[in-house]
């Protein structure tokens, strides 16, 4: 039977994200210990634990069908992969920084710097498309340092929280590229690998779709339904159950995660009691 490959990060900030998602999607793998091939027990799925910076250039050549990787080693590695999905973990962006004491009002001001970094493909074309001449010194990681050790006037590396800048006396100036973990594909699968691509996505999706949405449960009287049910969005209409005391009816519906707390408030409003918000695992539409 025709195995589908997948690359994920070895070790790093997508390891143990990349696994959950497998696990979520129903999928087992037998991760041993500094094992670098592994298969996963119920579902077609061979899976390479690799550096990040490698698994582009795996998908490419075919090495590896799919892989799941920063948007950002993507675009620097500038190989030829489709990007399926976005995974909604490895959240981050590609920033300019200068130290603390550097005058910053505008990338003009990086004209005629040295810039370290590790993405010298991204920087370059950032730059280029403000029209700036700077020197690109490509370092392959701690570049929050080369300011401080007088490498560089200026860097460009993935921030998140910003805490690494803050504790190396740098500030944030320009954002450059936002990025999260992506599923890429090879642009040549074969039918059969494909449609087990076609299940994963599926099942990926069904995962994110549930993490964005709460399953809602509510008491309410019933002449305050039809107020109650305009409320909710739902997936096509609320269900709606009598209740044992006469004159309530229990409503059940979904919600969007970010209209969460405004809709609650409206509803106890309205004259909903009892509400119960509950996650859903998988959500299929
Ligand atoms: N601070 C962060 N917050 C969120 N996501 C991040 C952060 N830093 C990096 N990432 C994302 O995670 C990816 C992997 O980051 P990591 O720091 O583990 O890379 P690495 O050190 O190059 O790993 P490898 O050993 O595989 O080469 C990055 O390419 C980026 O997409
Ligand atoms: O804004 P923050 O939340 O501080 O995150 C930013 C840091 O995270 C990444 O490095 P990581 O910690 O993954 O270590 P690495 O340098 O070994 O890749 C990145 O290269 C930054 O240094
Ligand atoms: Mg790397």
């Amino acid at each position: 039977m025709m195995k589908l490959k997948i690359a994920i990060q070895k070790s790093g900030r997508l390891h143990d994200d990349s696994i959950k998602l497998l696990k979520e999607c129903g999928i087992d793998i037998n991760n041993g210990v500094n094992k670098l091939k592994t298969e996963a027990s119920n579902f077609p799925l061979e899976v390479f634990f690799l550096r990040d910076d490698d698994i582009p250039q795996y998908i490419e050549d075919g090495v590896a069908d799919i892989g799941i990787v920063g948007e950002n080693v993507v675009l620097e590695k500038k190989k030829q992969v489709n990007i399926v999905e976005k995974l909604n973990f490895g959240k981050c962006r590609l920033s300019m920084a200068v130290p603390k004491s550097f005058e910053y009002s505008s990338v003009k001001d990086l004209e005629n710097t040295r810039i370290a970094t590790s993405y010298p493909v991204i920087v370059q074309e950032f730059l280029q498309r403000n029209g700036i001449k700077a020197e690109i010194h490509e370092i392959s990681g701690s570049v929050e340092i080369a300011p401080g050790i007088g490498l560089a006037d200026a860097i460009c590396d993935l921030v998140s929280s910003g805490s690494t800048l803050f504790m190396n006396g740098l500030k944030e100036v320009e954002t450059v590229l936002k990025s999260e973990a992506v599923l890429a594909a090879c642009h040549h699968l074969q039918p059969e690998q494909q449609q087990l691509l076609d299940k994963l996505v599926f099942r990926i999706q069904a995962v994110k779709r549930a993490k964005n949405t709460k399953y809602i449960l509510l008491n309410a009287p019933n002449e305050k339904l039809n107020d109650i049910i305009g409320l909710l969005p739902g997936m096509k209409s609320p269900t709606v159950l009598p209740l044992a005391q006469e004159g309530w009816s229990s409503v059940h519906s979904v919600l969007n995660e970010n209209d969460f707390w405004d809709i609650i408030e409206s509803l106890k409003t309205a004259g909903a009691q009892g509400i119960l918000v509950v996650p859903i695992e998988k959500m299929v539409i």
